[in-house]
């Protein structure tokens, strides 16, 4: 702008008003074309973000109106809905608890100190914001949206989206370095130029040295001077990538709303690049690799199998009494008996469903149950125990306390158990053996299995006063096994293909789960994470408690060899994230529950999954995957490699364009003192290469290719050996053709008959419009680095297309018509014809470079020990 001012000034002083405004203005107008492009793009892009944002904000949650439960989205709730809330969810809205057991919050989010807060009658004010961290009950909603301390809260502090990734940061350095390399080259074609203007060393266009001491005027040798600065000027200009975070922003963003529609909530932007270079995904099986729809197929009750319709003739009245008490009370789900007469609708979580619905066919009455006894104290369930429990007052003095839970542990603390008639029996060592069998076999078919069992208890030993109730601990040992379950719970389709897809593309698989691992192993066989019963064995199949037990040294040989890790508690999976990436693995976790929380943090990318998935494990993740399903995580991977893969796409495209432009410039400049490209013509150039450019190469949808060579990881440099060679090969052919064509050109173009100006104002034209086409076909290659054929799936980038055309079309615009702007002549369709050949030429030359071998080690490899003798004795000099 600078340039523009001064050449305006200067050029309407020396030229008048008529003429002399060409010079500056166009410059101007260049440099403002870039400004507005630019600008545009950000602009639309931050709208982007905000729909992201608004989309994040958009939970959907389940409240009690009018005695049903309906899902609703959080921008719908209203003052008097009914909340339920259980463990791990966000208190959507200000309110009272109306009924609630072991209910603690968090109110870390509100105050800021991180102590849980009982909620009970005593205190029973909710605020939104808080999680729940323990229990449930139903809270009345009293404040919404700004009414709430968190609105208020919320609206005192604006969003910060304005984070750098990590692929950002690593493109600052490489912009810098260009940016460097760029001033300094600048700075020394403007000293060269100098010099040699003042020492009389350039002709003008009759021979004649264009300064001489005494004869030029103060202002052709200011305005000579000005030209050179501005020459020196524009190469910083062409030097500086300024376009390469614009390339990053686009790409993610572009990224970011197709994988919206790809079911991947984007929550931190530097997610999806790293996702790209994951080596390992350790995913939950329940909900992700799972259905999640899951039903009761086989049923033992009483030592016995049963099927829903001959309970009556096979269980005492007893034994149903006892377990369906043990259902309908020991339960976070519910079911809803529609005044119509309709089908009953059951809720909960899946598990919860499952064996609510089971029991209803066995003929339950849910709601009668629920109101012949009164619950005492409730001992939630969670993923670290396994199982939950509740104490209910069944009569005067007699209290039942239900547990239900992951059936190889509740088994574990049972005694007895109640066979079909009702009677007590004593759990000896057969009987054991017999129910571990019944277990092995449901699991072997992969089903889920959970265990009810109760034992009475005396009124009297339970705590009268509420308050240390509240502290008593249910007691868990001398149990009487009730009934075991099997729960069917399909695998999701696709994920054999996902899986399969991962594996080639060098990303290894890991279930993580908290179910029974024969279950486990069962899953995994299923949708091939296990390829072989025969490789079902430790360590590739292992038990959380197993791997726990082991030493930190251990556990980092052994979690690369993992495979299915059963029966793991959270902690488990934090410490498999933890040895892993000590192992220089790129995690991806997946996680749905609170206590996932802590995995999905230490992990490189954390996925929650959007349905079954808390609000504390969305709060902790990087990405929410919203139909919760594998696939869509695997479409992450791809989309990540696509991001890294654009953006080194650009890198490759400008860095040709930033080397041509740099030599040729500077060579000449040196050489002749004058430069072929001037500065509006290099601004031009510029703007293809920065904006155009990233526009067009920075969203080229993902391809399968991607998915087929294997992660890039932690280490791999940003512009592979592979970059380097088509970049050179490129820049090397145009820097040859330029350079012949600026010394020799006008012999070469036939142009030796025009007069001399002329001659130069075709060459340097012909070499303008050359240099332009050259870019134009060669962002063409820039689309496939490393393949063969650079037009697969053109045609389906039309913002590719279309951004070519534009530039071709302004080219010609600018050449034909915009000649007193961009100081360039028309030329004629050979000359055209010519120019474009010369362009053409790369994309052979592309095909041919990619034959040249490249060595494995990363080029900055080889100038690692370089660095090092420079460094080294520097260090031995400062200990000294
Ligand atoms: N609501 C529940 N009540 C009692 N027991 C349950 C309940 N839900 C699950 N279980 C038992 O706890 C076990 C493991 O639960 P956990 O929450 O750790 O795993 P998950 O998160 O469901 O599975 P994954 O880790 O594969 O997603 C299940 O195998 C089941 O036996
Ligand atoms: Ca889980």
């Amino acid at each position: 702008m600078v340039a523009a001012a001064a050449s305006l000034a200067l050029g309407i002083t020396t030229e008048g008003i008529e003429e002399g405004w060409y010079d500056g203005g166009s410059i101007a107008f260049a440099v403002i074309l870039v400004i507005v492009v630019t600008a545009v793009s950000d602009y639309r892009q931050s709208l982007q973000f905000q729909n992201l944002n608004e989309e994040k904000r958009n939970m959907h949650l389940q409240v009690i109106r009018g005695g049903r439960i309906i899902e609703i989205s959080i921008f719908e709730i209203v003052v008097g809905d009914v909340v339920p809330l259980k463990i791990g969810d966000q208190v959507p809205a200000d309110g009272i608890l109306i009924f609630g057991h072991s209910l603690s919050i968090d109110e870390s989010s509100m105050t800021g100190e991180s102590n849980f807060v009982h909620k009970d009658q005593k205190d029973p004010f909710l605020m939104s914001g808080c999680k729940v961290a323990d229990g449930y009950g139903n809270m009345l909603v009293t404040g919404v949206g700004m009414n709430t301390e968190w609105g208020l809260l919320m609206a005192s502090i604006s969003e910060d989206t304005g984070e750098e990734t990590p692929l950002q940061v690593r493109l600052n350095g490489v912009a810098t370095f260009i940016g460097i390399v760029g001033l300094t080259v600048a700075f020394s074609v403007l000293v060269v130029l100098l010099v040699r203007y003042f020492t009389g060393h350039t002709k003008n266009v009759n021979g004649d040295p264009e300064f001489s001491r005494g004869k030029t005027g103060v202002r052709d040798a200011l305005n000579a001077a000005i030209k050179i600065v501005t020459i020196a000027v524009t190469i910083v200009v062409v030097a500086v990538p300024e376009g390469l975070p614009l390339a990053v922003t686009l790409t993610l963003a572009y990224s970011m709303r197709k994988m919206m529609a790809d079911k991947a909530l984007v929550r931190r932007l530097s997610a999806c690049e790293t996702m790209g270079s994951a080596t390992t995904i350790c995913s939950d099986k329940t909900g992700t690799l799972t259905l999640n729809q899951m039903t009761v197929v086989e049923a033992n009750v009483g030592g016995k199998r049963i099927d829903p319709p001959d309970v009556d003739q096979l269980l005492s009245s007893n034994v149903t009494y006892l377990l369906f008490e043990g259902i309908a009370q020991n339960t976070t789900g519910s079911v809803f008996t529609p005044e119509d007469g309709g089908a009953k609708e059951v809720t909960g979580s899946p598990t919860e469903k499952a064996i609510l619905s089971w029991a209803v066919k066995l003929g339950m009455m849910f709601d009668t149950v629920r109101s012949k006894s009164k619950i005492l104290h409730v001992t939630p369930f969670n993923s670290e125990k396994k199982r939950g429990g509740v104490a209910v007052q069944a009569g005067e003095s007699e209290v039942h306390i239900y547990w239900k839970g992951a059936a190889e542990i509740v088994l574990a603390s049972c005694t007895k158990w109640l066979d079909a008639d009702g009677l007590v029996q004593l759990m000896d060592q057969n009987q054991m053996d017999e129910f571990k069998k019944v277990i092995e076999e449901m699991a072997s078919l992969s089903l889920r299995c959970v265990a009810l069992a109760y034992r009475s208890y005396a009124m009297e030993n339970i705590p009268d006063e509420e308050e240390q109730r509240q502290q008593w601990k249910l007691p868990e040992d001398e149990l009487v096994l009730l009934s075991i379950v099997g729960i069917k719970d399909p695998c999701r389709p696709g994920v054999k293909d996902a899986v399969e897809l991962c594996t080639r593309a060098g990303v290894k698989v890991r279930m993580v789960t908290g179910d029974n691992i024969q279950t486990a192993k069962a899953i995994a066989l299923e949708c091939g994470i296990l390829d072989s019963e025969a490789a079902a064995a430790y360590p590739i199949l292992i038990e959380g408690r197993t791997f726990r037990a082991l030493s930190d040294a251990q556990r980092e040989d052994v979690a690369e060899k993992i495979s299915v890790m059963g029966r793991s508690s959270p902690n488990d999976k934090l410490l498999l994230v933890q040895a892993l990436r000590k192992r220089g693995h790129v995690v991806a976790v997946t996680g749905d529950g609170t206590n996932d929380a802590p995995a999905l943090h230490e992990a490189d990318i954390g996925l929650a999954m959007g349905i079954q998935g808390t609000e504390v494990a969305k709060e902790s993740s990087d990405i929410i995957i919203l139909d919760d399903n594998f696939a869509s995580v695997v479409k992450v991977v791809r989309w990540g490699r696509s991001v890294y893969a654009n953006i080194q796409k650009f890198i490759q495209f400008q860095l040709t364009v930033n080397v041509a432009a740099l030599i040729i410039n500077v060579v000449a400049a040196i050489s002749s003192g004058n430069v072929p490209l001037n500065a509006v013509q290099l601004l031009w150039v510029n703007l293809i290469m920065d904006t155009l450019g990233a526009l067009a190469l920075a969203t080229e949808p993902p391809t399968d290719h991607l998915m087929l060579r294997s992660p890039v990881g932690r280490r791999e440099p940003l512009i592979t050996n592979v970059m380097w060679r088509n970049l050179l090969v490129q820049a090397l052919y145009q820097v040859a053709v330029l350079l012949a064509l600026n010394f020799r050109g006008t012999s070469i173009l036939r142009l030796k008959h025009e007069t001399s100006e002329h001659a130069n104002k075709v060459k340097n034209t012909f070499i303008f419009n050359a240099f332009v086409l050259c870019q134009v076909f060669n962002e063409f290659n820039a689309r496939k680095p490393d393949e063969m054929n650079v037009f697969i799936g053109i045609n389906r980038n039309r913002l590719f297309m279309g951004i070519i055309g534009i530039t071709v079309l302004l080219q010609v615009l600018i050449i034909e018509f915009l000649g007193k702007f961009a100081k360039t002549v028309r030329l004629n369709w050979k000359l055209w014809l010519v120019s474009t050949a010369i362009g053409l030429i790369s994309w052979p030359l592309a095909y041919v470079g990619k034959f040249i071998p490249v060595p494995e080690t990363p080029l900055h490899a080889f100038f690692a020990p370089l660095s090092r003798c420079f460094r080294h004795p520097s260090r031995h000099m400062g200990i000294s």
